[in-house]
């Protein structure tokens, strides 16, 4: 029988157990604040972030949203995130990515103060990462991390596969998965667009992590018999629906769930937990800034 891991609800438990760290900031009369920056034309970028600050809105997180047109120069957003470092009231800075093309990504990145970089997306704290001695673990390789936890999987000594090697999901999620640590010691294969017979590697995986951002990669043929499989995949089909698009899974979950021992959906799988990992480095920067200790889940 698959087991069916459901994401918004452990993402809502995770979320319960943050509010008791926002009551011991606020005994400490400190608020936590987020700033999430868009310059983007893209409409999923849109959502996401809208996404991101109604999260703030429900646990009290005080959000500050920040739009900068898309061809506007480079400095113009280097100037403002400038500005959200030195504004005491901001803890977390997130650049929504991508830029637009004419953007240097690399440094937006090093512009966002390491002690504010709630994605873990600034090569100090990707280098801390892969010390062992990680500030922010990047919000969705740890969102990944809470749903295997949920669904009473465990890593040490598995093989587990992961399908991308993107700065944001795959390459992260390796460094946490190898770590000699809790919900680690796994042995882990990255596997990308140049890889040689993909299903060969997949069918060896105890856990298949699919971060590609191929829409259907993954089905049945390609996984072993109990196979437990994460999709993060959240590529955008458009279809004739009012809707305009529906959100599709590098995953086929109609196939890959009749072998799977346990898999994840999509919508209402690995998001929810991106965003619920996010108010949790949040709450870290504002505690790790205003010097409170917070018991964080
Ligand atoms: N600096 C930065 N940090 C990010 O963390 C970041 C980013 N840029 N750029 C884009 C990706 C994507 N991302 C998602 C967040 C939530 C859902 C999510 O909650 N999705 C819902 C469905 C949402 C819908 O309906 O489209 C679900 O899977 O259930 C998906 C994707 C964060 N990202």
């Amino acid at each position: 029988m698959t087991n069916h891991i459901d994401g918004n609800k452990v993402a809502d438990r995770i979320k319960a157990e943050l509010h008791s760290c926002i009551e011991t900031l606020e005994q400490n009369d400190v608020t936590p604040g987020l700033a999430t920056v868009l310059m983007s034309d893209d409409g999923a970028s849109e959502t996401y972030v809208s996404m991101k600050q109604q999260a703030c809105d429900d646990i009290g997180i005080e959000g500050f949203h920040i739009e900068i047109p898309a061809d506007a120069p480079e400095k113009r957003l280097l100037q403002r995130i400038e500005e959200l470092n030195a504004d005491p009231t901001v803890h977390g800075i997130l650049v929504q990515m991508p830029v637009p093309d004419h953007v240097d990504e690399s440094a937006v990145l090093e512009q966002v103060d390491p002690l504010h970089d709630v994605d873990g997306f600034h090569p100090e704290n990707v280098g801390r990462l892969t010390t062992g001695n990680p500030r922010f673990k990047p919000c969705t390789p740890h969102g990944v991390q809470k749903l295997l936890e949920a669904a009473d999987v465990d890593t040490e000594g598995k093989n587990v596969v992961i399908v991308g090697r993107s700065n944001i999901v795959g390459k992260p999620m390796m460094n946490l998965l190898v770590q000699k640590a809790e919900n680690g010691n796994a042995t882990v294969t990255v596997c990308h667009s140049r890889t040689e017979d993909l299903a060969a590697k997949t069918r060896q995986a105890d856990i298949v992590i699919a971060a590609a951002g191929v829409p259907e990669l993954i089905d049945e043929s390609m996984l072993s018999e109990e196979a437990v499989v994460i999709d993060v995949g959240v590529n955008r089909v458009d279809t004739d629906t009012e809707k305009g698009y529906e959100l599709v899974g590098d995953v086929e979950f109609e196939s890959a769930k009749k072998k799977a021992a346990a898999i994840t959906p999509v919508p209402g799988g690995v998001g929810p937990l991106t965003i619920s990992m996010l108010l949790h480095n949040t709450i870290k920067a504002a505690a790790l800034q205003e010097d409170v200790a917070v018991d964080l889940p």
